[in-house]
């Protein structure tokens, strides 16, 4: 389990870091990032959440996880908005990160840098088995990495690959269990 990192003042400025969650659909990224935001606001932390907006798969506004928890967050267009909202807080989390655009590399990197604590999750590969998006690049930037890991629904290993039920060849279809499930990479590749 992550432990919140206690990070000291340097150069008497209060240090921010970047903290990436990230693995296959199903396997706890948003239950995880709800559960760092909510000891954070426990903390009595001033908490900022974004989401990017194209993802309204179970609520327009709040992050929910498949295990139906929830937080209410802000849904944003491009990266660059979250900068704009995120003056005062000292932690921001962002959901779903594979969907932004190469731009929130150095947002990320710019929040760590002015102090704030940074928690990201998104998938790190799509349904062909390929990393998405801006997550790589995240992951390498990030002071904290977390992989998280599904159950694969054909023989119960440990899976971590997103395998998409219906055929479709765009690499963005929002999506839940009714398209998408965990599998091992044996079940993966079996197809
Ligand atoms: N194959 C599976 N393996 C593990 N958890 C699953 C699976 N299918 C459904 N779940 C549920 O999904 C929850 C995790 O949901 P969530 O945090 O939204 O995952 P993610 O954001 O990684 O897609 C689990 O606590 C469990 O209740
Ligand atoms: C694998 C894969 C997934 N998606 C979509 C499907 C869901 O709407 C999200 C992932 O949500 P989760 O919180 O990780 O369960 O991404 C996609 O667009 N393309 C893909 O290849
Ligand atoms: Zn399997």
């Amino acid at each position: 389990m992550f432990i919140e990192p206690k990070r000291g003042r340097g150069q008497g400025q209060k240090t921010g870091w970047i903290e990436v969650v990230c693995g296959s659909m199903f396997s706890g990224k948003t239950e995880e990032l709800i559960r760092r935001l909510n000891r954070a606001k426990i903390a009595k932390q001033q908490v900022e959440i974004f989401k990017p907006s194209i993802d309204v798969r179970y609520h327009d506004i709040d992050i929910v996880s498949h295990n139906q928890t929830s937080i209410r967050s802000t849904p944003v267009n491009a990266s660059d908005e979250i900068l704009l909202m995120t003056s005062d807080c000292e932690v921001v989390g962002i959901d779903e990160a594979q969907f932004f655009d190469a731009g929130i590399v150095e947002v990320a990197n710019k929040l760590a840098e002015n102090g704030k604590r940074v928690i990201i999750a998104g998938l790190d590969m799509d349904s062909k088995g390929v990393p998405f998006g801006p997550m790589p690049a995240l992951m390498a930037i990030a002071e904290y990495v977390t992989k998280v890991h599904a159950i694969c629904v054909v023989c119960g290993d440990i899976a971590h690959y997103s395998y998409r039920k219906v055929p479709n060849e765009q690499q963005v279809m929002l999506g839940e269990s009714d398209t998408y499930e965990a599998r091992c990479r044996k079940c993966f590749i079996a197809g």
